[in-house]
């Protein structure tokens, strides 16, 4: 079975590039100004550009407008668009006819309750990605670094495809993969040395720890 492999929140061209040298499937651009991954969508297109064809580009937005939208990909020409607001079923099936890209829908898990909201938005997002709740203070909904009880997804339908996320690093991520099955992971804080710095040293280590992780007993 293959695993797709998100690194998240990049703003260099030299973390772009070591992420797809390692094996990342996608990588992820945060277009939202309270987090310290934010980038402009033209600079993310132009870092992009040095990666288009060899890992899909991902567009991560919080409640966009329309205009948000028209700007990003005018600027980045993503491949993917992850919506990791509070984006309704109806507004992510308007963003998927209008734009006509792939929508990934981020829901946050906290307790099995919630995993009762991905009906509403099955057949309409072409992926899930599960994150974390974020934390009380917290202005970011995403990237914080913070995971949530996996065992929740055990048991899930096996149709619904989705990204595992949620405060992943190179010490959990092989317990994760243990324990369910998803389509994908992703990883944004857990490769950083400093909030919004990626780290070529931990990326190499977190793909280190996938790689062991996946190797047949
Ligand atoms: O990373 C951010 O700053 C961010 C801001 C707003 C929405 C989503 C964001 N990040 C997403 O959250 C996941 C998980 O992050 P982490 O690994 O727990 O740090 C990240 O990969 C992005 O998809």
């Amino acid at each position: 079975m293959t695993l797709d492999i998100k690194i998240c929140g990049l703003t260099t061209v030299e973390s772009v590039e070591r992420a797809v040298s390692l094996g990342a499937t996608h990588v992820g651009f945060i277009f939202f100004a309270k987090s310290p991954r934010h980038i402009e969508p033209a600079d993310a297109g132009r870092i992009a550009d040095h990666v288009r064809g060899r890992a899909k580009i991902v567009s991560v937005s919080v409640n966009a407008t329309n205009d948000d939208l028209d700007e990003i990909i005018d600027g980045l020409s993503p491949d993917i668009l992850q919506l990791h607001g509070s984006e309704s079923a109806e507004r992510v099936l308007t963003v998927k006819a209008v734009t006509g890209l792939e929508i990934w829908k981020a829901l946050s898990i906290g307790d099995a309750d919630d995993l009762k909201r991905i009906d509403a938005y099955e057949g309409i997002a072409n992926r899930f990605l599960f994150d974390a709740k974020p934390p009380r203070h917290s202005e970011l909904p995403g990237g914080n670094g913070v995971s949530f009880d996996w065992s929740l997804l055990d048991g899930l339908d096996e149709r619904i495809d989705y990204l595992l996320s949620g405060g992943l690093n190179k010490d959990n991520v092989g317990e994760a993969l243990a324990a369910i099955r998803p389509a994908g992971i992703d990883v944004s804080s857990g490769v950083e040395s400093a909030p919004g710095v990626k780290d070529l040293q931990m990326m190499e280590e977190f793909f280190a720890a996938v790689r062991r992780a996946r190797q047949p007993a």
